[in-house]
């Protein structure tokens, strides 16, 4: 059912490569699915204790292998404007990760887990910023889980893009949600970009933690066990999943509905949560079940990935958009910043 309904929410809004979209008089190069029925790393954003996450030293090296690498140009290379090839083939697409901001019961110290609360104040400040900070960066998909905070940080984060394209969550749970969602408009749909939202990016079930005290948990059971359910790899807390059970099901969505997008040129952003995210990231890094441990991520704060020639090369996280040099970008993201610039400006 994941499957069928990705394939469709992807083939609803089935745009061609970002830059393509820029220019209203080219001819479009969209392989569109018929609609409906066919249709950086930031040193505060994502840390690792004693594991291979010093920013510093990864952005020193994405950034030179970067640069000696010939990147090619959708905006200017005719073969890929004239020839509807875009979508085929991309040299490039980006990935941005984005964990939701704070919700009700990160607030309260409370464990969440599948349990389906909302952002705090904190949390939509927190995702409007997210927003800022990738709204220089094209998102053509986008990934949530089924859970509430992960889908407010993933629409309050759209609200602050540039390219001004309106997310649209795909209903394909049945057939009459799906043509009752239908879009009859092809411009429309070209201004849009569909939301899939899928219960295997949810947060790890966090079994008879849900709702209770993390400080009274750890005062009751001792601060080591609870380290141990809330980081240990192949130990789940009582009745629910540990991290490598979150992973069976995170990373095969990853690999199965995700992974075809970037390989098609699409860029995709996945709104999730603290372990489904970390399970994700274990596997673009190849982190070992060791260094996922001490892996935390901050609420909030996007994280960039460039999928290229099969492999996924750590950006770290954009910065605004009026940062001229920002580290997180490649020489294709400049440019389409800079037909941002020229489109709003
Ligand atoms: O409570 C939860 O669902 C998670 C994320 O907030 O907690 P932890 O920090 O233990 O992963």
């Amino acid at each position: 059912m994941a499957t069928e309904a990705c394939c469709q929410a992807i083939g609803i809004l089935q745009s061609h490569s970002f830059l393509n979209n820029f220019n209203h008089h080219q001819k479009l190069q969209i392989n569109l699915v018929k609609f409906v029925t066919r249709d950086c790393l930031s040193s505060n954003g994502l840390s690792s204790r004693g594991s291979n996450y010093s920013g510093q030293r990864n952005y020193g090296i994405v950034r030179s292998s970067a640069s000696q690498t010939s990147v090619v140009d959708p905006v200017s290379s005719p073969s890929r404007s004239n020839t509807g090839e875009t979508n085929k083939k991309s040299s490039e697409a980006a990935l941005i990760l984005i964990r939701h901001g704070e919700s009700l019961w990160n607030e309260k110290n409370l464990f969440t887990g599948c349990v389906d609360v909302p952002l705090s104040k904190k949390g939509i400040d927190e995702a409007i910023e997210a927003g800022k900070r990738i709204s220089s960066i094209p998102v053509d998909v986008i990934f949530t889980s089924a859970l509430i905070r992960a889908q407010m940080t993933a629409m309050l984060a759209m609200t602050q893009h540039r390219r001004k394209k309106v997310p649209i969550v795909m209903h394909n749970q049945s057939e009459q949600a799906r043509t009752w969602s239908q879009v009859f408009s092809e411009d429309t749909k070209k201004q849009s970009i569909p939301v899939v939202a899928s219960w295997q990016l949810n947060e790890r079930m966090y079994g008879e933690l849900q709702g209770l005290n993390k400080q009274e948990t750890a005062d009751r059971y001792g601060k080591e066990q609870v380290h141990e359910w809330r980081r240990s790899y192949d130990i789940p807390p009582p009745n629910g999943e540990s991290l490598e059970m979150c992973a069976e099901r995170a990373v095969a969505y990853f690999r199965d509905q995700i992974e075809p997008q970037l390989l098609s040129g699409k860029n995709v952003m996945i709104a999730a949560h603290g372990n489904s995210l970390r399970s994700i990231i274990m596997y673009l890094d190849k982190l070992t079940s060791q260094e996922v441990i001490s892996l935390e991520l901050s609420t909030g704060i996007p994280m960039l990935y460039i999928f290229k020639e099969g492999r996924f090369i750590r950006r770290g996280s954009p910065i605004g958009p009026s940062e001229a040099g920002v580290y997180a970008y490649t020489r294709h993201l400049a440019l389409y910043r800079q037909k941002l610039d020229e489109m709003f400006q």
